[in-house]
């Protein structure tokens, strides 16, 4: 009849007389979804983990083969042995097969290859002979290929898996030419084999290793003997070395001098900078104005603070920074560093050889009294992941906000800028690092009163120190929003229950940071997500994740940086399920600060212990569970 679960539990309990007889403890007459490994969905066994039971032996046909809608089959760390079952091939719904760690011999079945909705294969530490096979080309969604610990030879085939991220073939008796696509995988892709090509050493009658330098097609370039290619002399490379070194040379002085002629075009006095745009007044105008008009303010009574309506930058007590006068900003030279919604941001170099980010606002709706009160809240938040503010500046037409300039940008610049070319790839340790600082930071602004809200967490917004160390900024500005100001607010980090943007709410944040999360596994920014991206078109990044996870295709919602790194993916599942928390629809549901900077501090600790079996078990369910929330 037609498969169902019935026909489901009569192939897992062939499965276990086979190979699991001792150590499966299933109950033949209750429900297979009940059993230990076996998880359900729409009423047919959907995944099979049973990793490290004690599985011993071969599995037979007419086992695994038969649960037709098998998405998950992990057997990993057993000892089974001999050839893989003929009929695997007949679950094309399969999306991860673990089968690494056991005694499975005979060759890899070409028929795998029909397994057309594969993501993930995984067959290390096997006794697997004879080639690979080149159907596994077929597999176009495959982002994982592990095939090392084993005993293949020959060459690799020419592989052309454009979603390829995670490759291994290390420790294999392979020989020939790595085939161009693959050139891009570390050397420890391809340890302890005859292979050549980059990252190996070049093959005969390769001149240098380039991307394009392949052997002859489909051929062996192992045995280079009979080589035709001419072969540069010791003199010829000696020239060519020396010539493209001077080359380089002249090139590098070439470009200082260029560079510095730019810079000096690009970096004019704040007050230059002022007079060219067209916002309302110079800074420098705007204050000799209100020097002469001796127009004197009314004094709010405290000590401490300057009367109002005295026009000098205002500094918080306790910043151990350097202290400089109006003078001293309006003659720095000044750069602008972007405009955003509350107005502009320069950074100005004082002659001092201080720096300072100054952020000049537009439309602020408050009174000066108001906006001194607001100013005053804002600047006794300390804590060491907020860009720290300063001093102030308030008059008539002008409203400064004095910040630490932070030299390495922000998130957004790092994980956006450059891609593709020569950026260094953001390795895990320091996304995770950002991700709990900006946590803390944020965690912190909440915890200064329960309906305190930063009301604009966005990765342009979170930026780093000299240290790397990440820091929140804009804090309270949301204060200050004028009417015009809110509408522009970042929406592919705005909470679906947000519809006044002035209102800020800390569930908001934590959406929003949720959002900040996705960003950083994922790579894409969700504006971009938003429109011309294939995967993502038309939707958020929340809700384009959720789709993906619940395929079972987790693995090809990170980003490709990350997933050259290997090892962390386990801890990568986890802060994708703690971002998809985040930004859960309902504000109920969402965790609040405290409990993200507590569930990021675990997944950060968990990330050099722990053996691989747990934590990869763990992992398999977490899949599950992000999919079904
Ligand atoms: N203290 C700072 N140090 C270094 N760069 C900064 C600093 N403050 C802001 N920037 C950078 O200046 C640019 C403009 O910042 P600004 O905060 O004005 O706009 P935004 O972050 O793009 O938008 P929004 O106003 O909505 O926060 C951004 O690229 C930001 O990263």
């Amino acid at each position: 009849g037609a498969p169902d679960l019935a026909a489901d539990a009569a192939a897992l309990l062939a499965l276990r007389a086979a190979v699991g007889r001792l150590v499966l403890p299933w109950n033949a007459s209750g429900s297979p979804c009940s059993w230990q490994g076996v998880v359900c969905g729409s009423g047919r066994v959907t995944a099979l983990r049973l990793p490290g039971v004690g599985l011993i032996g071969s599995i037979p046909a007419a086992t695994v083969g038969n649960l037709s809608a098998l998405r998950v089959l992990s057997l990993r760390y057993n000892a089974l042995s001999g050839d893989l079952p003929p009929d695997l091939s007949a679950d094309s719904e399969l999306r991860n097969l673990y089968l690494q760690e056991n005694r499975f011999s005979g060759e890899i079945p070409p028929a795998l290859g029909s397994l057309k909705n594969l993501v993930r294969l995984n067959l290390a530490g096997n006794q697997f002979s004879g080639g690979i096979p080149p159907e596994l080309n077929n597999l176009t969604r495959l982002r994982i290929l592990y095939l090392e610990r084993n005993r293949l030879v020959g060459e690799i085939p020419r592989f052309d898996l454009r979603n390829l991220a995670q490759f291994n073939v290390s420790f294999n008796q392979l020989n020939g030419s790595i085939p161009s696509r693959l050139r891009g995988f570390p050397a420890s892709a391809f340890l302890d084999t005859a292979l050549c090509g980059r990252p190996r050493g070049p093959c005969p009658g390769e001149i240098a290793p380039s991307p394009a330098a392949q052997g002859p097609a489909g051929g062996n370039s192992g045995g280079g003997a009979g080589s035709d290619k001419k072969n540069l002399s010791g003199g010829a490379i000696a020239g060519i070395a020396v010539g493209s070194a001077a080359f380089v040379l002249i090139l590098l002085i070439l470009s200082i001098l260029l560079c510095r002629r730019c810079g000096k075009s690009k970096t004019r006095s704040l007050v230059a900078v002022e007079a060219r745009g067209n916002e309302p007044e110079p800074v420098a105008a705007a204050a000799e104005r209100e020097k002469g008009s001796g127009e004197g303010g009314s004094g709010n009574g405290q000590p401490a603070k300057p009367a109002a309506g005295e026009k000098k930058l205002v500094f918080f007590v306790g910043s151990g920074a350097p202290r400089f006068d109006l003078e001293d900003l309006l003659r720095a030279s000044a750069e602008v560093l972007g405009k955003g919604t509350f107005g502009t941001a320069y950074k100005a170099v004082l002659e001092m050889g201080t720096t300072v980010a100054v952020k000049r606002l537009r439309d602020v709706a408050f009174t000066e009294t108001e906006f001194r009160e607001k100013v005053e809240l804002i600047g006794a938040m300390n804590h060491p992941n907020l860009v720290p503010l300063r001093a102030y500046y308030y008059s008539k037409d002008e409203k400064l906000l004095v910040y630490d300039y932070l030299p390495l940008g922000s998130l957004s610049a790092l994980l956006h800028g450059n891609r593709g070319s020569t950026r260094t790839p953001l390795d895990w340790e320091t996304r995770t690092g950002i991700a709990l600082a900006a946590a803390r930071g944020i965690e912190y602004i909440h915890s200064t009163s329960p309906s305190a809200a930063h009301g604009n967490i966005k990765s342009s917004n979170i930026l780093l120190a000299a240290t790397r160390e990440a820091r929140v900024s804009d804090h309270g500005l949301a204060l200050l929003a004028g009417p015009q100001s809110s509408p522009a607010r970042a929406a592919g980090y705005r909470a679906p229950e947000v519809t006044d943007t002035r209102r800020v709410s800390q569930k908001a944040d934590v959406y929003s940071f949720g959002v900040l999360l996705l960003e950083l596994l994922t790579g894409k920014s969700p504006g971009q997500a938003l429109s011309n991206d294939d995967d993502g078109g038309g939707v958020d990044l929340p809700r384009w994740v959720q789709s993906v996870v619940q395929e079972e295709w987790t693995a090809e919602v990170f980003d490709v940086e990350l997933l050259r790194q290997q090892d962390a993916e386990e801890e990568m599942v986890r802060l994708l399920q703690l971002a998809v928390d985040c930004a859960a629809q309902y504000p109920d549901k969402r965790p609040s600060m405290a409990e993200v900077v507590a569930r990021i501090q675990e997944i950060r600790s968990s990330s050099n212990s722990g053996d691989g079996i747990e934590e990869g078990d763990e992992h398999s369910s977490r899949t599950d569970a992000i999919a079904e929330s």
